[in-house]
């Protein structure tokens, strides 16, 4: 199963990284460092009536290669200019082409909170994620004990991070629930055992949710219709890659998507 590919990898990869990142020191860097900007703050005060978290990716396993000329910065720019009050960053780099450089990079030039889209197993990736200028980190269920969830809920909010909690199904979302902690959960649309897609898992799971959870439809969001549909389900903000990334104007996308703007002056 592809997904556990991916996790396998990503256990050589903190392998590497314990004898790379020394908690103490990034300890002592992260408390010198500039607070986070607040990721679930920008979805409460959202541009737009349904928010948006746009993902710069440049290609997938589920779909290879989606985009050539890809230059992250001028993306996460051009998203920033069509006022997204979010950005995620691709930084696997076996699967998905991305780099945490990339982050990096994007953090310098652009003022939009930043999730780190990873897929995150230890302990060392969350302080990792606020050294390179993540404000949120993403924390699937699909591959975490509750424990782990929970413990690494803690430190990325006390690292000063926020946490999106994404689930699938509804034994990943009961979870997540029993958990009593988060307060944003990402709903992915794709199943990322089979890479099959139905936005009908939002409706589904966003009304098992209790409320003051804010909810984030993720994945095969394409057309206007697809918003308003998960909107009436419930979701305040979507979370979006593909449906950009194949667009040359990713700007006129994000408006085309995403309709007019709810708050004068927030463009630009
Ligand atoms: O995108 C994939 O093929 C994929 C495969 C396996 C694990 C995760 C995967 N994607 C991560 C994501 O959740 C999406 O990048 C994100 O929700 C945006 O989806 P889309 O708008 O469909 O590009």
């Amino acid at each position: 199963m592809f997904l556990d590919r991916i996790v396998a990898t990503k256990k050589q990869e903190v392998d590497a990284l314990k004898g790379a990142l020394s908690i103490s020191k990034a300890e002592k860097a992260i408390s010198d460092s500039a607070p986070c900007r607040g990721f679930h703050q920008a979805l409460v005060n959202r541009n737009r009536p349904v928010g948006l978290i746009a993902e710069v990716k440049k290609a997938s396993p589920s779909k290879g290669l989606i985009r050539t000329d890809f230059d992250p910065v001028s993306l996460a720019q051009a998203y920033e200019a069509a006022a997204t009050d979010c950005i995620s960053v691709l930084t696997d780099t076996e699967y998905f082409q991305g780099s945490n450089d990339y982050l990096k990079a994007i953090r310098e030039k652009v003022k939009v909170p930043l999730l780190r889209k990873d897929f995150t197993i230890d302990e060392r990736q969350i302080y990792e994620a606020r050294l390179i200028g993540a404000d949120a980190v993403l924390l699937i269920a699909a591959i975490l004990s509750k424990s782990q969830l929970a413990s690494f809920y803690d430190l990325a909010r006390d690292l000063g991070m926020d946490a999106l909690v994404e689930v699938h199904d509804r034994r990943e979302l009961e979870t997540v629930l029993d958990m009593g902690k988060a307060s944003l959960i990402g709903v992915n649309n794709r199943d990322l055992k089979t890479f099959e897609t139905n936005l009908n898992v939002t409706e589904q799971l966003i009304r098992l949710m209790p409320q003051g959870v804010a909810a984030i439809s993720e994945s095969a969001i394409a057309e206007p219709e697809d918003v308003e549909f998960v909107r009436k389900a419930g979701a305040q903000a979507v979370l979006v890659g593909e449906t950009f990334m194949r667009q040359s104007d990713v700007q006129s996308a994000v408006q085309q998507l995403m309709g007019p703007l709810t708050k004068e002056g927030s463009l630009g």
